[in-house]
C-alpha cells in the first residue's frame, strides 16, 4: 500500500490547475512503495507531451511526501532529478508549477509532480540487465559531479550504531535469536575498517531492483532518489551489488549477475585499486545499513500493520557472504 492521504478528484484537479499540463483525465493510487503516497495521473497534456503519448494524454507521477522526508531536503532531491535528466540520464524530470516551484504544499504536506517513465521493475535480474544497471549507476556518479546541491549521508556507520542502539538485545532477539550477537560481531569491526578517503559523488544509496524501471535489457528509469546524498561512489556500487546479486532471502549469490554489474559500472567509470580493495568491506557495510533500518522498521511497525515488514536477516546473510567470499565476489 502506498496511498496514505485521500485526495479527491476535486483536490487533484485543483492541484493540477497550478501546472501547465492540461486537465486531469484520470488518477490512480499506486500500491508499490511504503514511504510516500503516489498517484499515476493522466492529463490532457501540454501539446508537446500529447505527441508522445499512445493515448493522446500525458502521464505523470504525483508524490505526496508523507513521513520520512524532510521538506528542507526536497530542493536537493528534486534539483538532482532535473540535473540528471538534463544530462540525459533515464531519470524523471520534475514538472514545475506556473510560478516555477518544483514542489507545492497541500495542507502541511509537500507534493511534487514528476515525469512518468515507462518500464517495469524486474524481480530476478539477468546479467545483461545488471550490466545496464551498472552503467547507469556509473553514469549517474559522473553526471552528478557538477551538481551544485549536496546532502550529507544520514545513514553512515555511526548512524547504524545509533539506530540499533535504541533497542535492547531482547527486542532485537525477537526478530531473530542470533541478531544481537550478529550485530556485536560485525558492527564495531566495520566501523573500525570503514574507509574515508575514497572518491565521492552524489550517490543514490538505495538502488534496489524496485527503484529501477527496465525495458528489456535497457534501463528506462532510475527512481526514488530520497536517500541520495554525498558519499563514496564505491559504496553506492556496493549497495547496488547487495541489492541485485542475491535471491530475496540472501541465501544464494548469483556470480554472473555480480560480475556483469561490476563490468557495466567499470566500463563507464573505471574503479581505482583502492576502490576495488574496499568493495568487500563496503558491501558488508551496505548489508549492515539495511539490517539496521529493517530492524528498526520491524520493531517500530506493528505485526498487523498493512505494510509488509522487510526481514533484516535477508541482509545479515548477505553480510556473512561478503565477510567470507567478498574478495572473490569483487574480482573482475
Ligand atoms: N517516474 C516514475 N515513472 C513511472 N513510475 C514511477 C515513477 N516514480 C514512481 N513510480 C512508480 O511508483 C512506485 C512507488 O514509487 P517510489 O518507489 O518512489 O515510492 P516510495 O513510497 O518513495 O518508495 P519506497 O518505499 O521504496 O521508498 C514505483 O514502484 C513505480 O511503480
Ligand atoms: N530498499 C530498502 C528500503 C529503503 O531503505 C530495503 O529493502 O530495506
Amino acid at each position: 500500500m502506498a496511498v496514505y492521504t485521500h485526495l479527491s478528484a476535486e483536490n487533484l484537479s485543483g492541484l493540477i490547475a497550478h501546472y501547465d499540463v492540461g486537465e486531469l483525465v484520470s488518477a490512480k493510487g499506486i500500491a508499490e512503495g511504503v514511504s510516500n503516497s503516489n498517484w499515476l495521473l493522466e492529463t490532457t497534456g501540454p501539446d508537446a507531451a500529447r505527441v508522445d503519448s499512445p493515448h493522446g494524454s500525458a502521464r505523470y507521477i504525483l508524490t505526496m511526501y508523507e513521513r520520512r522526508i524532510k521538506i528542507g531536503d526536497l530542493p536537493f532531491f528534486l534539483g538532482l532529478l532535473d540535473h540528471l535528466s538534463a544530462a540525459s540520464l533515464p531519470v524523471p524530470r520534475t514538472i514545475h508549477d506556473r510560478s516555477g516551484a518544483a514542489f507545492r504544499m497541500v495542507g502541511n504536506k509537500a507534493v511534487a509532480l514528476i515525469e512518468f517513465l515507462p518500464g517495469v521493475s524486474v524481480d530476478r535480474p539477468t546479467p545483461a540487465q545488471a550490466h545496464s544497471v551498472g552503467k547507469a549507476l556509473a553514469g549517474m556518479h559522473l553526471a552528478s559531479a557538477d551538481f551544485a546541491g549536496t546532502r550529507e549521508n544520514d545513514l553512515r556507520p555511526s548512524d547504524w550504531q545509533a539506530l540499533l542502539g535504541q533497542y535492547t538485545d531482547s527486542q532485537l532477539a525477537q526478530i531473530d535469536a542470533d541478531l544481537p550477537e550478529f550485530i556485536e560481531a560485525h558492527l564495531p569491526r566495520l566501523m573500525a575498517a570503514w574507509p574515508d578517503d575514497l572518491p565521492q559523488a552524489i550517490i543514490h544509496a538505495d538502488l534496489f531492483p524496485d527503484n529501477v524501471l527496465m525495458r528489456g535489457n535497457a534501463v528506462s528509469g532510475l527512481i526514488d532518489f530520497y536517500f541520495a546524498c554525498k558519499d563514496m561512489a564505491a559504496y553506492d556500487l556496493a549497495v547496488t551489488h547487495a541489492a541485485w546479486c542475491f535471491d530475496r532471502t540472501g541465501e544464494h549469490f548469483d556470480a554472473a549477475v555480480g560480475l556483469a554489474l561490476l563490468e557495466g559500472y567499470a566500463a563507464v567509470r573505471p574503479l581505482s585499486a583502492a576502490e576495488r580493495d574496499a568493495l568487500p568491506i563496503l558491501a558488508q557495510g551496505a548489508a549492515m545499513r539495511f539490517v539496521a533500518t529493517r530492524a528498526a522498521d520491524w520493531i517500530d511497525t506493528p505485526g498487523d500493520a498493512l505494510v509488509t515488514r522487510k526481514d533484516p536477516m535477508e541482509f545479515a546473510r548477505r553480510l556473512t557472504f561478503y565477510a567470507e567470499h567478498g574478495a572473490q565476489a569483487f574480482t573482475i
